[in-house]
């Protein structure tokens, strides 16, 4: 395994490109838009930069990080002769679908086609192409250079050497992997998103606020963030979606999101990306805050 295309440059494509091309892996990073390739790639050499101040990694390796990654507007171009896709586009089943059935033509038989999905079922998008035996989940922790797990989901017809291959890639990268089978939300989202959710219905009825809810849980419980600072970190959008898909896929009203999830998303308040969610990231206090979190 050599070459490896990453498709979306948003925060968790631009990480997983910047993890394999750290390890020396030729990438091609793909995204519709070329605003986002260029805000992705400003990403990875800040992080990157951050990465050398703490003598993690030298100005040579992050020279050679940089000089792995290539980036491409079309899928057509980019996933072409590669042994490896990672697909980190918006959580959307039907987007993901049409790329999935670009990729099965576009690509080589042999190309192993994975998601990186926080919920959607890999048997439903391996189902629209021709090779749902060499269709995965390989599901990073966000921030993708710094947190250790991968979950490595096996669609219905996954083949063993299929999982082997990706296992063994997530160690080479010296990601620790964990094997788990598809079902909404797999483990990582099914435990953490009613965690999240609850935390926002607690908000809601007004039992405590923003800071408290936060204070308990890390106080409380040993957590490193609380649990609306890290839905913010997340993305306010992605954690509904991961919602709606739980709620869709078990049928059981304990996964409904909270109104209040619902409406700040409606009203663009999506976390740290958009400036605002649980707390405010405006320009001057957002460099503050994230520099805290990963402190
Ligand atoms: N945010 C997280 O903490 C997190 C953690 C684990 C997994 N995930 C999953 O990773 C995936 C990406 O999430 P994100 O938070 O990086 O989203 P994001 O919104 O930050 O980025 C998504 C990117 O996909 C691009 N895109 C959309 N359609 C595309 C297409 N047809 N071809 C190429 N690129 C396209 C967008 O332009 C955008 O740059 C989702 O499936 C999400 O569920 C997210």
């Amino acid at each position: 395994m050599k070459n490896i295309a990453v498709i979306g440059a948003g925060t968790m494509g631009n990480g997983i490109a910047h993890t394999f091309a750290q390890f020396n892996y030729k990438v091609h990073l793909i995204d519709v838009s070329q605003e986002a390739l260029d805000k992705g790639m400003a990403t990875i050499s800040k992080n990157l930069d951050r990465m050398v101040a703490k003598e993690k990694i030298s100005e040579t390796d992050k020279k050679k990080t940089l000089a792995n990654i290539s980036t491409f507007t079309a899928i057509n171009e980019g996933a072409k002769n590669v042994d490896l896709v990672v697909e980190a586009a918006t959580e959307n089943v039907s987007l993901k679908s049409k790329i999935f059935k670009e990729l099965d033509e576009v690509c080589d038989e042999n190309t192993i086609l994975a998601t990186n999905t926080s919920s959607i079922s890999i048997t439903q998008i391996a189902a629209v192409t021709n090779r749902p035996e060499k269709v995965i989940g390989m599901h990073f922790m966000n921030p993708v250079p710094i947190m250790k797990l991968v979950e490595i989901i096996r669609g219905y017809n996954t083949s063993d050497h299929v999982m082997n291959t990706i296992v063994d890639l997530s160690k080479k990268v010296h990601k620790i992997p964990v094997e788990v089978n598809d079902y909404p939300g797999f483990v990582a989202n099914r435990i953490l998103m009613p965690m999240i959710n609850e935390s926002i219905e607690t908000l809601y009825n007004g039992v405590a606020g923003v800071k408290e809810i936060d204070t308990v849980m890390m106080l409380g419980m040993a957590h490193p963030m609380g649990p609306l600072q890290l839905a913010d970190f997340i993305g306010l959008d992605v954690c509904l979606s991961i919602l709606n898909v739980m709620h869709d896929g078990f049928k059981n009203p304990k996964y409904a999101p909270c109104p209040l999830l619902v409406n700040m998303v409606m009203a663009g308040k999506l976390g740290i990306k958009s400036g605002e969610g649980f707390y405010d990231y405006s320009e001057n206090r957002k460099a503050e805050r994230v520099a805290k979190m990963f402190s």
